[in-house]
């Protein structure tokens, strides 16, 4: 057993959603999408705590939501930022230094199918190799565009990043204070410690732990949640 602590990211907007809501709070067949993700980690013995961050605009109603589940001891909020980053690094800074030597993952709420083998599996890599990433191999073949040069990309070397992304609490937060520092704004968590020069290894996750991020995700998540339910 890995004990591990998870920061769950549920602070932004939902734009794409175009929803008119933070998409977390999207119901997927009667259930609000962050409490699907959640379930996840209340679930999984090994996970120690979770550090919710949160829009502080939405605080009472996720307080009200996580209450309705009684969830409260397992959960602590943290407002998150403008940016991805920011509030991640600012659920790595809610971390007290009791857990610092536990694992930390970093995850995005909207994405609700990670399964509890996935976890495991990282949560052992990030133990014994200080920074891991769940990734799929990509199955489309793909295009980079500059300045109207189109090339194609060895589909053989790419891989779809995907989150929890697990590390040595001490590592991850020193990439996120270098970043501050540089004014470096990565897409996820591990773009910065690859910018410390750090090994990360890839663990093989599954293509439905799928990002929930425009109208058209949300059927395909009801889809795969009838399939489970089945
Ligand atoms: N300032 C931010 C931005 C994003 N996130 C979280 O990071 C995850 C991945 O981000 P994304 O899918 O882009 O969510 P949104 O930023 O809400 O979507 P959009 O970019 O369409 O507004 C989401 O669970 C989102 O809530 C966050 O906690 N804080
Ligand atoms: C972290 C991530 O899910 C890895 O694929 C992705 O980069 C998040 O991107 P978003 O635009 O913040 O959703």
């Amino acid at each position: 057993m890995i004990e591990y602590n998870v920061i769950v990211l549920a602070a932004g907007q939902g734009k794409r959603m175009n929803a008119g809501k933070n998409k977390q709070f999207i119901e997927l067949l009667d259930e609000p999408l962050i409490i699907h993700t959640l379930k996840n980690f209340i679930q999984d013995s090994w996970c120690q705590h979770i550090y919710l961050v949160i829009n502080p605009n939405e605080i009472k109603q996720m307080e009200e939501l996580i209450a309705t589940y009684y969830w409260q001891e397992q959960i602590t909020f943290v407002h998150g930022g403008s940016e991805r980053q920011e509030s991640g690094y600012k659920g790595l800074l809610a971390i007290d230094e009791a857990k610092q030597d536990m694992v930390v993952m970093i995850h995005d709420g909207a994405r609700p199918f990670v399964s509890e083998t996935q976890l495991h599996e990282l949560a052992r890599i990030a133990k014994e190799k200080q920074a891991a990433l769940l990734a799929v191999p990509v199955t489309d073949t793909i295009k980079r565009k500059a300045n109207d040069k189109i090339e194609t990309l060895d589909r053989s070397t790419l891989w779809a990043a995907q989150t929890p992304q697990a590390f040595d609490y001490h590592l991850i937060k020193k990439a996120h204070e270098k970043a501050v520092e540089s004014g470096y704004l990565g897409t996820d968590d591990v773009s910065l410690v690859e910018a410390l020069g750090e090994q990360i290894e890839i663990v093989r996750g599954t293509y439905q732990n799928v990002k929930l991020t425009t109208p058209e995700d949300i059927m395909q998540a009801e889809i795969i949640l009838e399939r489970q339910e089945e």
